[in-house]
């Protein structure tokens, strides 16, 4: 893949690996503008968006915030204990629906129905921002994740479950577009290589790029 030619080319939606789907430009502009100015208001608390902090001193790149239950390597917090320690915001009734809706889309309405989200990561990534190789596994059932990009486009790698290597499917995650990961792929390892910049719509009036992961922690 050349980065920043997918426009051209068909985007299909697409099953990447067995209970992988990624389903292109599933949000409308107008759903894009509105999920942008919620992040925006999630950013600004009552806990503030932050560079999470790893046990090893790293300091990742992206800024993130979370709802419902805040997530800290890792674990899952009902504070923000490594963000002034506020109480998490409560996790919108609005992402519960976008999440059945998503996940409804990827598998059908049964499977939709059935889908309980109870915590959100907002990750805010600006042109140098990455995210290396790893799994969600602080949740402990296996209810699939929800993933939607917003603004600038990346490329997202989506690996195996055994570990970081290969075999790996990289894949331009435009605006408005949906990855669901459950199944079998729900352990999978998976990362953001780099940005795009200069590739966010203009509509939505956002340069940078948000991601928004919605899941099920099986907690409390
Ligand atoms: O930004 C993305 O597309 C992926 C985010 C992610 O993997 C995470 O928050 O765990
Ligand atoms: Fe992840």
């Amino acid at each position: 893949m050349i980065p920043g030619t997918d426009a051209l080319l068909p985007r299909p939606r697409r099953e990447v690996a067995a209970g992988a789907v990624h389903v292109p430009d599933w949000l409308g502009e107008h759903r894009q503008r509105e999920l942008v100015e919620l992040c925006r208001t999630w950013a600004t608390g009552p806990a503030l968006m932050r560079s999470v902090t790893m046990p090893n001193g790293g300091v990742m790149s992206v800024r993130s915030v979370s709802l419902g239950w805040h997530w800290l390597p890792y674990r899952y917090s009902r504070t923000a204990d490594d963000a002034g320690g506020a109480a998490v915001a409560p996790f919108p009734d609005g992402l519960r629906a976008l999440g059945r809706e998503a996940v409804a889309a990827a598998y059908g309405p049964d499977e939709g129905d059935r889908y309980e989200p109870d915590a959100a990561l907002v990750n805010y990534y600006d042109a140098d921002a990455r995210m290396g190789m790893h799994q969600d596994r602080e949740e402990r059932i296996n209810a699939p994740v929800v993933s939607l990009s917003l603004g600038t486009a990346c490329v997202f790698r989506f690996g195996n479950t055994e570990n970081r290597n290969r075999p790996w499917q990289d894949i331009e995650l435009v605006s408005g577009d949906l990855f669901v990961f459950g199944g079998p792929s729900r352990f999978a390892y998976h990362g953001v290589l780099r940005t795009l910049p200069g590739t966010a719509p203009e509509g939505i009036g956002f340069e940078g790029r948000l991601n928004i992961t919605l899941r099920r922690t099986g907690l409390g």
